[in-house]
C-alpha cells in the first residue's frame, strides 16, 4: 500500500474527478459513508446512540455532512454543528449541506466557543465526528476554533466520549505529523483510499487512534501507478518482496557476507551484525576484525568464519590490511562495514581506499558513517550499491542539521540524504524509512520503542547485510531487513515487555518471523 502527501492525495482526487470523470459528489459521498459505516462497527449503536458532527469550512467538513445523514440511517441520534458560515460553502461540500436542510437538519453555525459549548453540553453525545480539517489544513489552528478542538479534547477526556475523525485527525499536518496550532486526539481516524505520511509520524501520529484505510471509489491498478512509488513497508509488502527457498538448495547459493567491524573495547557489535546476518540467511558470514579478536569472535560465533588482520594504534584494523581485505572482498556478495571499527586515522583511510575498489554492494553503519560524515559527497563517488543506516544523530552529523530538523520531518531528511550520497538510507527511529536514489520510499509499519537499545543497530547492519548478500536488490533488501527486525522486536515486546529484551534476542527471533512470512503466503 502507498502512503500519501496531502498535495498527492489532491493531485489523485482532481485526476479521478476531471481525467477519469468520477463526480466529486460519489466520492464525498463514499467517504461519508465509510465514515459512518466505521463508527457503526466500533461504536455500536446500542451503546453509543448520539453523535455530534463537527463540520470544518471545506470537503472535510462535506464529508462530515454525508456522514451525518447516513447514521441517522443507522439509528444514531445525530446533530450537525458548522464551524464555518454556510455561506462559505462550495461545490460537493456545499451539496451535502443543501441535502441535510432538505432533509430538515438545521445544522447551526457555532463559530465561537461559547456557543460551541451550548450545543455540546446541551447534547451530551456520546461520539463527536471531527470533520473540522483534513488534508487541506495549510496553517495552524487558531482563535474560537483553537478553542473548540481543546473543548472537544477536554470533552472526551471527562466524558469518554468516543472522537472520530475524518481523514484525518484535525490539527494534524498531513505530511509530517507535525501538530499545527492543537489538534483533535481522535480514537479511531478513518481515512480515504490510502494513508497519509503524517498518520505514522510523532507527534500526529499520537492523535490518530486507531487507523482505518476506506477505499471511496478510485480504480485501484490506476492508484498503484499514479501514486507516489512510497510504500508502507508491512507484512503485505514483506510478502511480495520476500523469495522463499525452494527444495533443493546449498549455502552458496545464499552468498558470502563480510562484515568488517570491531577494534580494542568495542568487540560486540561485530559479532551482534554477524549474527543478524546469520540469522537472516546469509549462507556464510565471514567477521573480519583485528588478529586479538579473531579469536574471541571464534569461539563466541562458530557459526561465523573469521579473518584476523593487522592491527595499528589504537586496537584498530591498520591500513595495511587493504590488499589483503580487497582479497577476502573477491568471493563475497555483500559487505558490512562499521560495527565498533574504530575513528584513527589508518581506519579512516582503509575506510574509502577499500570502498573506493570494492565492487559488491556495502552497507555502512556506525562508526563508518562516523567517518563518512567527515565527507558524505565523497560517498556518491563510490562505485559500489550503497545502504547507509544512521539513527537521526549519525544523520544530524551527515547532514549537518539538528536532529530536531531530523525529527520533524525524517522522510524529507532521508530522502535529502540519499540524493547527497547517492545510497540508499535507512533513517531509524520509530517508524523508520527508507529512501533510495531513484525515488522510491518505504516507510516501517513497526514503531517499537524497546528496540531503541544498544545493539539492535548493529543486529539490523546484519539483517540487511545478509539480504544483500542473498542478492535482494539494496531499496528491497534495506525494507525487508528493517521488516523482519521490527517485527522480531513487536514479538518480544509482545511476549516479553516493552523493553529490556537484549539485541541478540532480536536477531535469534528473525527465523520465527521468517517462518511466518512463509506460513503466511497466500
Ligand atoms: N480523495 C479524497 O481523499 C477525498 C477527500 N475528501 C475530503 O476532502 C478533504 C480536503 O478538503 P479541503 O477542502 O481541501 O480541505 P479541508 O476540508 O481539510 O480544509 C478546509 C479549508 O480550511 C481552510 N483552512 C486550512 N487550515 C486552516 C486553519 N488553520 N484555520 C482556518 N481555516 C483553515 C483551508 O482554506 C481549507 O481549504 C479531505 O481531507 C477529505 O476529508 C473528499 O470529500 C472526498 C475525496
Ligand atoms: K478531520
Amino acid at each position: 500500500m502507498q502512503v500519501v502527501k496531502a498535495s498527492e492525495m489532491k493531485a489523485l482526487d482532481e485526476w479521478f474527478i476531471k481525467e477519469v470523470g468520477v463526480p466529486a459528489e460519489v466520492l464525498m459521498e463514499r467517504a461519508g459513508l465509510s465514515v459512518a459505516e466505521a463508527i457503526f462497527e466500533a461504536y455500536p449503536v446500542e451503546t453509543y446512540g448520539s453523535v455530534l458532527v463537527v463540520c470544518g469550512p471545506g470537503n472535510n467538513g462535506g464529508d462530515g455532512m454525508v456522514c451525518a445523514r447516513h447514521l441517522v440511517n443507522l439509528g444514531y441520534e445525530v446533530e450537525v454543528v458548522l464551524l464555518a458560515e454556510k455561506e462559505t460553502y462550495q461545490g460537493e461540500a456545499l451539496t451535502n449541506l443543501k441535502v441535510l436542510e432538505n432533509l430538515g437538519f438545521m445544522p447551526e453555525e457555532v463559530g465561537y466557543i461559547v456557543e460551541f459549548r451550548k450545543v455540546l453540553y446541551d447534547f451530551s453525545p456520546e461520539i463527536m465526528v471531527d470533520a473540522i480539517f483534513g488534508t487541506g489544513l495549510k496553517r495552524p489552528i487558531e482563535g474560537n476554533l483553537a478553542a473548540i478542538v481543546e473543548e472537544i479534547n477536554l470533552y472526551r477526556e471527562t466524558r469518554g466520549c468516543k472522537v472520530v475523525a475524518v481523514d484525518m485527525p484535525s490539527g494534524v499536518c498531513a505530511d509530517t505529523g507535525e501538530v499545527l496550532g492543537t489538534a483533535v486526539k481522535a480514537d479511531l481516524t478513518v481515512t480515504f483510499e490510502l494513508p497519509k505520511v503524517g498518520q505514522f509520524f510523532y507527534p500526529g501520529k499520537e492523535y490518530v487512534g486507531r487507523l482505518k484505510v476506506c477505499p471511496i471509489g478510485f480504480f485501484k491498478p490506476l492508484v498503484e501507478k499514479k501514486a507516489p512509488k512510497r510504500y508502507l513497508i508491512d507484512l503485505e509488502w514483506a510478502k511480495k518482496v520476500f523469495r522463499p527457498r525452494k527444495g533443493y538448495t546449498h549455502k552458496g547459493l545464499f552468498g558470502h557476507l563480510l562484515v568488517l567491524a570491531g577494534s580494542k573495547g568495542k568487540s560486540g557489535a561485530g559479532l551482534l551484525s554477524a549474527l543478524g546476518g546469520l540469522r537472516a540467511g546469509a549462507g556464510l558470514v565471514t567477521l573480519a576484525s583485528t588478529r586479538s579478536l579473531q579469536p574471541v569472535y571464534a569461539s563466541m560465533l562458530p557459526e561465523a568464519l573469521t579473518a584476523g588482520l593487522e592491527e595499528g594504534p589504537r586496537g584498530e584494523v591498520s591500513y595495511a590490511n587493504l590488499e589483503s581485505l580487497l582479497d577476502l572482498c573477491e568471493k563475497k556478495t555483500a559487505l558490512v562495514v562499521g560495527p565498533g571499527l574504530g575513528l584513527g586515522e589508518e581506519v579512516k583511510r582503509l575506510f574509502w581506499e577499500l570502498l573506493e575498489r570494492v565492487k559488491v554492494p556495502v552497507l555502512i553503519d556506525a562508526d563508518g558513517l562516523t567517518i563518512a560524515s567527515e565527507n558524505p559527497e565523497r560517498l556518491k563517488e563510490l562505485p559500489c550499491p550503497k545502504v547507509l543506516t544512521p539513527h537521526p544523530g549519525e544523520a544530524e552529523r551527515l547532514l549537518k542539521i539538528s536532529k530536531k530538523e531530523i525529527l520533524r520531518d525524517p522522510l524529507t531528511s532521508a530522502k535529502r540524504l540519499s540524493e547527497m550520497t547517492g545510497a540508499v538510507v535507512v533513517l531509524k527511529g520509530p517508524h523508520t524509512v527508507i529512501s533510495s536514489p531513484d525515488g522510491r520510499e518505504g516507510i516501517s509499519v513497526w514503531d517499537v520503542p524497546g528496540l531503541s537499545q544498544g545493539g539492535t543497530g548493529d543486529v539490523l547492519s546484519g539483517v540487511i547485510g545478509a539480504l544483500m548478500s542473498q542478492r535482494y536488490e539494496v531499496f528491497e533488501a534495506a525494507c525487508l531487513g528493517v521488516f523482519l527486525h521490527g517485527w522480531a522486536g513487536e514479538k518480544l515486546a509482545s511476549e516479553k515487555g516493552p523493553f529490556g529484551y537484549l539485541a541478540s534476542e532480536v536477531a535469534n527471533k528473525i527465523p520465527e518471523v521468517l517462518k511466518e512470512i512463509c506460513d503466511d503466503r497466500p
